[in-house]
């Protein structure tokens, strides 16, 4: 189907991304609500990231699963690019843990669930997320984690040399990787670990050191002080998540079968069965 902007009512502007706004609109055939992010050319060619793009758009394509945010489709004009993605009416995982400072270990504990879920999923596609952060991530339907972003993945066929330096935070970059030395999916672990740390503590674990010579450090020796409150499943987690190496850090696998991951698990069966019944009555 070729798509063009008069398929669609566009709404308010509810995010700004990396090279254009994303809007909310209206698929008119159909009704759906969905998020459109207009890039524009201009800005698009002037850093030559249409490469980037390219590889962006071909990996999102490709992905069809419930915690990863989809792309439809795409068209352009002659000034603009335009991405039809999937709508999360959550927003940004990161707004949800400004607000609400840090979640219940059930509520953290779905969203790793979720997460991990999608990883394995992407591993399986040969992607390595590389960039797994809050502001990466959103809120679906039914509070549903949701890959949102694939600017730093990369399918693990093609060598990656790191021309593009990082832009953000250092804070979920594994040690391997801020030693420069060649990383495979057992980063996505480490980031899950700095993620569920940091929905956990409200802080990336390495947010109280002086400068990012200290983060660096700390990073490379993996030294995480981990506050008193978190439950014994919570903490046991995450020391098997935040391994210095790459080769000591727990499977994607074994986390689905972790305690802290399982013991909320009948949490989600009773509230799905509670919710079916609602809709049936
Ligand atoms: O840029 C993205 C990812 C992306 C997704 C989004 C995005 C931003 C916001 C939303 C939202 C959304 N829902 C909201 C609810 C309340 C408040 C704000 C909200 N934003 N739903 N879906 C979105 C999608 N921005 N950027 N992908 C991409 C894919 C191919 C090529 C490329 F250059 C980029």
């Amino acid at each position: 189907k070729q798509w063009t902007a008069d398929d669609f009512l566009v709404g308010r502007e509810i995010g700004r991304g990396n090279f254009g706004y994303v809007y909310l609109a209206r698929e008119k055939a159909s009704g759906y609500i969905v998020a459109l992010k207009v890039m524009y050319k201009s800005e698009i060619l002037k850093d030559h990231n249409e490469r980037q793009i390219r590889r962006e758009v071909e990996i999102q394509s490709s992905l069809k699963h419930e915690n990863i945010l989809r792309l439809y489709g795409y068209f352009h004009d002659e000034t603009r690019f335009i991405l039809i993605l999937e709508y999360a009416p959550g927003g940004e995982l990161y707004q949800q843990l400004q607000k609400q400072k840090r979640f219940m270990e059930s509520v953290a504990s779905k969203y790793a669930r979720q997460l991990t879920h999608a990883l394995i999923y992407l591993h399986s596609k040969r992607v390595i997320h590389r960039d797994i952060k809050p502001e990466n991530l959103m809120i679906g339907l039914n509070d549903d984690l949701k890959i949102g972003d694939f600017g730093w993945s990369v399918k693990t066929d093609t060598f990656d040399t790191r021309r593009s330096t990082f832009c953000g935070t250092l804070d979920y970059l594994p040690p391997e990787m801020i030693q420069g030395l060649n990383h495979d999916t057992k980063a996505d672990v480490w980031a899950l670990g700095v993620l569920l740390f940091e929905m956990l503590t409200g802080k990336p674990p390495f947010e109280d050191s002086r400068d990012e010579e200290e983060v660096c450090q700390r990073i490379k020796e993996a030294d995480i002080k981990y506050p008193p409150n978190l439950s014994r499943q919570a903490r046991d987690l995450l020391e098997q998540l935040l391994q210095k190496r790459a080769v000591d850090r727990i499977s994607l696998q074994e986390v689905l079968k972790h305690p802290f991951i399982t013991r909320w698990l009948h949490v989600e069966a009773t509230k799905e069965k509670a919710a079916k019944e609602v809709k049936a009555k």
